[in-house]
């Protein structure tokens, strides 16, 4: 049986994390961020109105243009989040033969890591996951550990 991913937990503020895609999806995962690192680079045609406000504070950066696998050039983590499919497997092998840490959001099997849910309260930092077997689990267990902390802390 496959090996649990291990919970590292790593310092974003200096390192340069992409996110392809600016929708659904890749609106929660960059509001998540954004509790991490304000060096945070979004490259997307579309982007979800949210996340102009994130813009304006300073606290991400736009590229509002069709991806080039030359954005990422520089990258030291990235996530493929867009409705291309054929898109993200693309990005995937790039970032694999540049050994860039990657996440592809449609495809668990191209994840280098996954993405948690994420509790927080003071300097408690809980991700959890349910290695990439079910997403909705995950959801319970980080609303009852939310709920856990609210009442501990
Ligand atoms: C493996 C993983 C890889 C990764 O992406 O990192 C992955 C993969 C996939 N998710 C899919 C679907 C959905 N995932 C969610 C929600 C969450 N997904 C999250 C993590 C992960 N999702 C990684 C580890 C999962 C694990 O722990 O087992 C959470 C924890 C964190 C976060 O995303 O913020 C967050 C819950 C917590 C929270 O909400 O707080 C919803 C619900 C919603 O969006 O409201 C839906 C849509 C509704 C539905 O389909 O039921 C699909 C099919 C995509 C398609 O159809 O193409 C794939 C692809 C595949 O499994 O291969
Ligand atoms: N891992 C997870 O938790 C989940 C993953 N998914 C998957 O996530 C993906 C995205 O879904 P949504 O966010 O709902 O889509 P969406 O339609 O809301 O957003 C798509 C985004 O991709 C961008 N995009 C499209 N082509 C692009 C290009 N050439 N260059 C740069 N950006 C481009 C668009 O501009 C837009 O910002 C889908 O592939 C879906 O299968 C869906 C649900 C949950």
């Amino acid at each position: 049986m496959k090996k649990p991913y291990f919970p590292l937990f790593v310092d974003l503020s200096e390192k340069k994390v992409y996110v392809i895609g600016a929708g659904t999806i890749a609106k929660r995962r960059i509001r998540s961020l954004t509790d991490f690192t304000d060096h945070l680079i979004v490259v997307a045609p579309e982007v979800n109105p949210e996340l102009n406000g994130l813009e304006q504070e300073g606290k991400i950066t736009i590229l509002r243009k069709k991806f080039e696998l030359q954005d990422i050039a520089e990258a030291d983590i990235v996530i493929a989040a867009t409705n291309d499919h054929s898109l993200n497997g693309e990005i995937y092998d790039y970032c694999i033969e540049q050994e860039i840490l990657v996440n592809v959001c449609n495809d668990k099997k191209k994840c280098d890591f996954y993405f948690p849910g994420l509790a927080m309260k003071d300097n408690v930092v809980v991700g959890v996951t349910a290695n990439g077997t079910n997403h909705k689990m995950a959801r319970k267990a980080v609303e009852k550990i939310r709920e856990m902390l609210e009442e501990w802390l």
